[in-house]
C-alpha cells in the first residue's frame, strides 16, 4: 500500500477543443489528481519541506494548462503528467481531466491516466 497525495476539482479557464469555434474562448477544465508519495518523513517531523507541497503542485499545474493551448483533453492530460513526473519526487500519478461543459446531458466528460516516473522499474 502507498501513500497518496491529491489534489481534487483544480478548475481551470483555458483554451481547449478541436473544433473551429473552441479556439477562440476559454473552457473551464477540471483536473483530479493522485500522486503516489511517501508521507511518513514529513510526518514524523511535522516538516513542509518533506511534504509533496499539493499547494506549490497545484500553481503550476494551473499556470501550464491556462497558458497552453491544445485540441485535445487525452494531450493536456499527458502534459500534465510529464509535468508532475518531472517537477517534483512523486512515484507515479494519475491524472483525471473532465470538461464539464462539452457535451449535453453529461455531467462531464474526459480522460484519465496514470503514468510512473522513469526510475520506477515495477510498484
Ligand atoms: N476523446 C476525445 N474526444 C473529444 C475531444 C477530446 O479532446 N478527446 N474533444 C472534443 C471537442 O473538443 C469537444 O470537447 C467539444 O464539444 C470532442 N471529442
Amino acid at each position: 500500500m502507498m501513500d497518496k497525495v491529491f489534489v481534487q476539482g483544480l478548475e481551470v479557464l483555458t483554451t481547449i477543443g478541436v473544433y473551429e469555434w473552441e479556439k477562440g474562448i476559454r473552457q473551464k477544465i477540471r483536473f483530479d489528481l493522485e500522486m503516489g508519495f511517501d508521507n511518513r518523513p514529513a510526518a514524523a517531523d511535522d516538516d513542509i519541506h518533506k511534504t509533496l507541497d499539493y499547494a506549490a503542485l497545484s500553481q503550476k499545474v494551473s499556470s501550464y494548462s491556462e497558458q497552453n493551448h491544445v485540441e485535445l483533453v487525452e494531450t493536456m492530460a499527458e502534459r500534465i503528467a510529464q509535468l508532475i513526473l518531472n517537477e517534483f519526487p512523486v512515484l507515479w500519478v494519475k491524472v483525471r481531466l473532465t470538461k464539464p461543459s462539452a457535451v449535453a446531458n453529461a455531467a462531464g466528460v474526459g480522460v484519465e491516466i496514470e503514468r510512473f516516473a522513469a526510475r520506477v522499474s515495477k510498484l
